[in-house]
C-alpha cells in the first residue's frame, strides 16, 4: 500500500514578486527527503505561477489555486484548465473552503471543476472539511462525506486526486485538529471511499491533514496511520514549511 507522503504549500493571497523570490530561495536551498519519500507542492496566486514554476527546483511541482468549471471563453477573471495544463502547471487546488464560503462554490460545482480539471490532464487537491457548527452539531462525517461524493458521482479515475481534509475552523486559527481528531476523519474519509468508490481507491488515495499546521505539530500528525501529508497555509509562507516537509520522515519503514 504505497501513498507517497505529499506536502502542499498554500500561499493563498499572499505575496509581492520579491517575497515569492525568497520563499522559492529558501526552497531551493533546503535538504529535504527525495521525492520517493516526499511529494512536495506549492501553489502560489496566478501572477506569479509562471516565475516561481521557471526558478524553482525541479523535484518540486506548482499547484494554481482553483481553476474554471469548464473550457475557457468569455468569462472574465477566470483562468481555465487548460491555460494550466498549456503552461505545463501540473496541479490544481479545488474547492477550497474559502472558495466555498466566499464565493459560494457548491459540492456540485467544485465536483465539475474536479471532472474536468482532470479530464484536461491535471492533477487534483480535493478539498473538504466541515464548519465548527457543523462539528458540533455532529453532523462532520455528512458533511465530509457529501462533499467527497459530489467528487466520485463525477469522477472514475481517482489516480490524479488528492484529498484535503481542512476543518474550517482548524485553517488560519491557530486551533489545529488533535491527531486523534484528523486521524479519526481520515479513517472514516477512506472507509467512505471503500464503501462508495473501491477498495483499491481507499488503499491508494492520499488524504492529507489541512487547517494551522506547523513546524510544531507536524510529526504528530503525520504519525497517523491515515494521515499521508499536510496541505498547509500560514506556515507554507515561512521557513519551517522545510521541518514540515521533512516530517515525511515519520512515515520511513511505518
Ligand atoms: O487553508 C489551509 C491550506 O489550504 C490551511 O491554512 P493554515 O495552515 O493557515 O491554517
Amino acid at each position: 500500500m504505497a501513498r507517497n507522503f505529499f506536502v502542499g504549500g498554500n500561499w493563498k493571497c499572499n505575496g509581492t514578486a520579491e517575497e515569492v523570490k525568497k520563499i522559492v530561495n529558501t526552497l531551493n536551498e533546503a535538504q529535504v527527503p527525495s521525492q520517493d519519500v516526499v511529494e512536495v507542492v506549492v501553489s502560489p496566486p496566478y501572477v506569479f505561477l509562471p516565475m516561481v514554476k521557471s526558478i524553482l527546483r525541479p523535484d518540486f511541482y506548482v499547484a494554481a489555486q482553483n481553476c474554471w468549471v469548464k473550457k475557457g471563453g468569455a468569462f472574465t477573471g477566470e483562468v481555465s484548465a487548460e491555460m494550466l495544463v498549456n503552461l505545463d502547471i501540473p496541479w490544481v487546488i479545488l474547492g477550497h473552503s474559502e472558495r466555498r464560503a466566499l464565493l459560494n462554490e457548491t459540492n456540485e460545482f467544485v465536483g465539475d471543476k474536479v471532472a474536468y480539471a482532470l479530464a484536461q490532464g491535471l492533477k487534483v487537491i480535493a478539498c473538504v472539511g466541515e464548519t465548527l457548527e457543523q462539528r458540533e452539531s455532529g453532523s462532520t462525517m455528512d458533511v465530509v462525506a457529501a462533499q467527497t461524493k459530489a467528487i466520485a458521482d463525477r469522477v472514475s479515475n481517482w489516480s490524479d486526486v488528492v484529498i484535503a481534509y481542512e476543518p474550517v475552523w482548524a485553517i488560519g486559527t491557530g486551533k489545529v485538529a488533535s491527531p486523534a481528531q484528523a486521524q479519526e476523519v481520515h479513517d472514516e474519509l477512506r472507509k467512505w471511499l471503500a464503501k462508495n468508490v473501491s477498495a483499491d481507491v481507499a488503499a491508494t488515495t492520499r488524504i492529507i491533514y489541512g487547517g494551522s499546521v506547523n513546524g510544531g505539530n507536524c510529526k504528530e500528525l503525520g504519525g497517523q496511520a491515515d494521515v499521508d501529508g499536510f496541505l498547509v497555509g500560514g506556515a507554507s509562507l515561512k521557513p519551517e514549511f522545510i521541518d514540515i516537509i521533512k516530517a515525511a520522515e515519520v512515515k520511513k519503514g511505518a
